[in-house]
C-alpha cells in the first residue's frame, strides 16, 4: 500500500517525469507508422543483424547496449528491472528493444527461454509512460496469449516489471467465473493480458467497451494464434482495433508469411530473428534424446522412467486430455515413489492454476497435454521433458522441450518415437534440432501392462478411462495432418489396447472401415517387403545413428533406458509393425478367440477318444451339463440360446440409452448453471476447432478461447457411442459363452 502524498508532491513529480519524458523523447527518434500505409504492399522481410541496426538514426548508439541500464528506459522501469534482477540483456532484447521503443512494428523470433517476454512488457510500458497514459485513457495497451496459464505468467512479469509505474492492469482469460466484475471494470484498466476468447466476449457483450485508443498490441506465441485454430476470433478483434498502432509479434517459431501479416496490418516490419544462424534452433544447454518405442511398450517406457528419476522434476506430454487423466490416475495408484500431478484444457480454472504454481515449486511428474507446451517458464527448472507421443510437428516439439533448458539453464528431454514415426526424425534434422537417436534398453523395462489390467479390474471407472485414451489417442494419430508421420494403419492396436490393461480391443467405427478396405489392398505388401517402408525406417535409423550431434555421455549418464546392444530385437519389432496385413491377419485370429464357443473345452469319451467341438455343451435351461450329439437338439438350444442373448442385449441397450439420455440431462444442468470446463486443445485438429467455433457463435454466442469446452462434449458423445455400441451382439455372444465355458472347467 502506498502513503497518499501531498498535492505539491505529486505536482513536483509530474514535472519531474513531464522533464523525464521530454528528455527520453529527445533520445528516441520516435517514428510512428504512417496510418495509411496499404498493408498488402509490404516490403521484403529485411534479414538484419542484432546489433547496429539503425545506423544514422540517433538511437542506433542504444543498438548494442547490453546493460538495461543503458537503454532510454524511464527510471521507474529501470528500478523495477534492477530489483527483479534484470541487469544485462539478452539477444532478443538487445536486438529488438531499441526498434520497439522507436515505436516500429516488430516480428520477433528467438529460442525458448531466451528472454522474449521482457522484450515486449518494457516497450509496453515505456510507451504508455511518454504518453502519460491514465485511468481515464482507458485501455491503451492489448497482449494476447494462446493459453490462460501463459497470460498468467506474463501478467505476473508485467506487476513486476511495472510496479513502480501506476498503469492499471487486468488478466482477462476464460474459466472464470466473474465475468459481470470484469466488464464493469474493463474501460478502466490500461493493458489488458488476454487469451483471444475472453477479449472477444468483452468486445461484443460488455457496454461501452472501448479500444478505440489503443496503441501497442503483441501478440506471444504469434504463430500459434496466427494458425487456424485462432483465426475467426482474431480476424474479429483485429477488425475492432484501431488501425493506428505498434504491433509486436513474438515466438520461438515465427511466422513468415505474408497473408498473416497482412491480417494484421503490419507496417514495414523488422523482422529480427537473432538466433538464424544459430548451428541448432533449440538451446545449447538442452541435450535431446529420440527413442524408438513400440506402442505397446509405451507404458513401459514411461513408467521405467519414472521410476528411475525419482529425484527429478519431469514433465510429461501426453497427445490428449483422455490420454493425461488415464496414465495419471493408473500411475497414482501403482505409487511409483514421485508426486505425480496432471494438467489439461478440461480442469476448473482454479485447479489449473494451482497444479501450475506447485508444480513450479516442487519436484513431480506433471503429465500435461499441449496446454503447458508454449511459454510457460516453470520456476524451478524442469529437469526433464518426456513426449510419449509424437508432437503434431516440428514447432511443437521445439515449444515443448522448451519448458526445460530456459535462460542460462541446462535440461534434457526424450521423445518416444514409433518406428511408423521415423519421418519425424528426418524433420527435426532439418530443422537444426540436434537429437540424440537411441534405442530402448529392453532388459531395463519394467512391465507395468499386467499391473494395469488388476487395476482395472479393480477398478472399473479406470477401465473406462482405459478405453476413452486408447479410443482418443487413435483418433489424434487418425485426424494428423502428416499423413507422413502418422498413420493410423501402422499401429498395432491390440498389443497397444492389451498395455493399456484393457481385456478386449474396444470398437473404433472409423477404424474398422479403414482396416476392412487396407485388408484387401496391403496382401500386394506381404509380397514386397523390400519396397516397402521398411527398407526406409531401418535406413533412417542408420543414418540417424551416425549424427553429428550424438554425445556419448547422453548414453553413458543421461538415460540409463538407452542401449544400441538390441539393436536386431528393435529391428525385427520396426517390421513387425510396418507390414499392417501381418496385423490384420493377427487381429482375426484375435477374434476367433474372443468367439469361441463353449465346447471348445478337449472332451474325451468313454473310451479316450476326443469328442468332436461343441458336441459337449451345456444344458443353461436345466443347468445341467449334456451331450447333444442330436443336431436338431443342438440347432433347437443355440436358437434357444440366441433369443435369450438378443433379448438380454436389447435390454442392456435400453438400460445404456437410459443412462446416456440421464448423462446428458446432467451436462446440460452443469452447462446452464454456467459450470464452465475447458477445451483440451489437442483433442481436436484445427479445423474441427473451427468447425466447433463457428457452431457455438452460431448457437449461442458462447465463447471460445484455448480452453473451451466444446471438444469435450463432442470426445463425450462420441464415446458414449462408442460404448454403448462398442460391444456387438456377436462380441455379447461370445462372452457370454466364453463365461459359461469358464464356469464349467
Ligand atoms: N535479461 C535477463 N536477465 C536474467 N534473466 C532473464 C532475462 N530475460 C529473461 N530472463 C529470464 O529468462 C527466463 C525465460 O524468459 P521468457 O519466459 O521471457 O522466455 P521466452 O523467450 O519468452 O521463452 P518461450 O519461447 O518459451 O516463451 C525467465 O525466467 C526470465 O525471468
Amino acid at each position: 500500500m502506498r502513503r497518499p502524498k501531498s498535492k505539491e508532491f505529486r505536482k513536483q513529480q509530474r514535472v519531474s517525469e513531464q522533464e523525464e519524458i521530454n528528455l527520453l523523447n529527445s533520445w528516441i527518434q520516435f517514428q510512428p507508422p504512417d496510418s495509411g500505409s496499404n498493408p498488402m504492399s509490404l516490403p521484403p522481410l529485411p534479414k538484419t543483424s542484432p546489433v547496429g541496426l539503425l545506423e544514422g538514426n540517433t538511437y542506433s548508439r542504444y543498438a548494442g547496449a547490453s546493460r538495461f541500464d543503458q537503454f532510454p528506459l524511464s527510471r521507474k522501469t529501470k528500478d523495477a528491472l534492477r530489483e527483479a534482477k534484470f541487469v544485462v540483456t539478452t539477444d532478443i532484447q538487445r536486438a529488438a528493444l531499441p526498434h520497439a521503443l522507436c515505436g516500429r512494428d516488430i516480428l520477433g523470433a528467438a529460442k525458448t527461454g531466451s528472454g522474449k517476454t521482457l522484450t515486449f512488457i518494457i516497450p509496453v510500458l515505456e510507451k504508455l509512460y511518454r504518453e502519460r497514459w491514465g485511468p481515464e485513457d482507458g485501455v491503451g495497451s492489448i497482449i494476447i496469449s494462446p493459453t490462460r496459464e501463459l497470460a498468467g505468467q506474463i501478467f505476473d512479469v508485467l506487476k513486476d516489471v511495472g510496479k513502480h509505474h501506476n498503469f492499471s492492469a487486468g488478466l482477462l482469460i476464460g474459466g472464470r467465473k466473474d465475468v459481470d466484475m470484469e466488464k464493469e471494470r474493463v474501460n478502466e484498466l490500461n493493458i489488458l493480458i488476454c487469451t483471444p476468447g475472453r477479449l472477444l466476449q468483452h468486445m461484443d457483450e460488455t457496454p461501452n467497451f472501448d479500444c478505440s485508443q489503443m496503441q501497442i498490441l503483441v501478440l506471444d506465441e504469434a504463430d500459434r494464434i496466427l494458425d487456424s485454430g485462432f483465426k475467426k476470433e482474431l480476424n474479429a478483434i483485429i477488425s475492432q482495433l484501431p488501425k493506428r498502432r505498434q504491433t509486436l509479434l513474438f515466438s520461438a517459431t515465427q511466422t513468415k508469411s505474408i497473408q498473416d501479416l497482412a491480417r494484421l496490418s503490419l507496417k514495414d516490419p523488422e523482422y529480427l530473428s537473432v538466433h538464424e544462424e544459430s548451428v541448432t534452433a533449440t538451446p545449447s544447454l538442452l541435450k535431446q534424446i529420440v527413442m524408438i518405442v513400440p506402442l505397446e511398450q509405451k507404458l513401459d517406457m514411461l513408467w521405467s522412467f519414472i521410476k528411475s528419476h525419482l529425484q527429478s522434476k519431469i514433465l510429461v506430454f501426453l497427445s490428449s486430455c483422455k490420454q493425461v487423466k488415464f496414465v495419471f490416475e493408473a500411475f497414482k495408484k501403482l505409487h511409483p515413489g514421485i508426486p505425480l500431478k496432471c494438467l489439461h484444457g478440461r480442469m476448473k480454472q482454479e485447479r489449473r492454476m494451482a497444479i501450475y504454481s506447485e508444480f513450479c515449486e516442487k519436484r513431480s511428474v506433471l503429465f500435461s497435454t499441449d496446454v503447458a507446451a508454449r511459454g510457460l517458464d516453470f520456476n524451478k527448472a524442469v529437469d526433464w521433458v518426456v513426449q510419449v507421443d509424437c508432437p503434431e510437428n516440428v514447432a511443437s516439439y521445439i515449444h515443448r522441450v522448451g519448458r526445460t533448458a530456459r535462460y542460462k539453464s541446462g535440461g534434457k528431454s526424450v521423445l518416444f518415437l514409433l518406428p511408423s514415426e521415423m519421418q519425424m526424425l528426418e524433420k527435426l534434422k532439418a530443422a537444426k534440432v540436434p537429437v540424440h537417436f537411441t534405442k530402448p534398453r529392453q532388459e531395463r523395462l519394467q512391465p507395468v501392462s499386467s499391473l494395469l489390467a488388476s487395476l482395472l479390474v479393480k477398478y472399473p471407472d479406470l477401465q473406462h478411462r482405459a478405453q476413452r485414451a486408447f479410443i482418443t489417442y487413435l483418433r489424434s494419430i487418425h485426424i494428423q495432418k502428416d499423413k507422413d508421420i502418422f498413420d493410423v494403419m501402422k499401429l498395432p492396436i491390440n498389443e497397444y489396447s492389451a498395455s493399456l490393461g484393457l481385456p478386449m480391443t474396444p470398437k473404433i467405427r472409423f477404424l474398422n472401415q479403414k482396416i476392412k478396405s487396407k485388408a484387401v489392398s496391403t496382401k500386394s505388401v506381404l509380397v514386397e517387403p523390400e519396397d516397402s517402408s521398411e527398407k526406409n525406417v531401418l535406413e533412417v535409423s542408420r543414418n540417424i545413428d551416425t549424427d553429428p550431434f550424438k554425445d556419448e555421455e547422453i548414453e553413458n549418464d543421461l538415460f540409463q533406458l538407452a542401449d544400441s546392444a538390441n539393436e536386431d530385437k528393435v529391428k525385427s519389432s520396426e517390421i513387425e509393425e510396418i507390414i499392417p496385413a501381418t496385423r490384420v491377419l493377427k487381429k482375426k485370429k484375435l477374434k476367433i478367440n474372443v468367439h469361441r464357443p463353449v465346447g471348445t473345452r478337449v472332451v474325451f469319451d468313454d473310451e479316450g477318444n476326443t469328442l468332436p467341438p461343441l458336441a459337449r455343451i451345456a444344458d443353461t435351461q436345466s443347468g445341467k451339463e449334456a451331450l447333444l450329439l442330436d443336431p436338431e437338439q443342438k440347432a433347437e438350444y443355440y436358437r434357444r440360446m440366441r433369443d435369450d442373448l438378443k433379448k438380454a442385449d436389447k435390454e442392456d441397450k435400453l438400460i445404456e440409452r437410459q443412462r446416456l439420455r440421464e448423462k446428458r440431462i446432467k451436462q446440460k444442468m452443469k452447462w446452464k448453471a454456467g459450470n464452465e470446463e475447458e477445451e483440451d486443445q489437442d483433442d481436436n485438429s484445427g479445423s474441427e476447432r473451427d468447425e466447433t467455433v463457428n457452431r457455438r457463435h452460431k448457437k449461442n454466442k458462447v465463447y471460445f478461447d484455448s480452453d473451451s469446452e466444446e471438444g469435450e462434449r463432442n470426445e463425450i458423445s462420441g464415446n458414449a457411442r462408442t460404448s454403448s455400441g462398442a460391444v456387438t451382439l456377436e462380441e455379447q455372444e461370445a462372452l457370454a459363452l466364453k463365461l459359461l465355458n469358464s464356469m464349467h472347467s
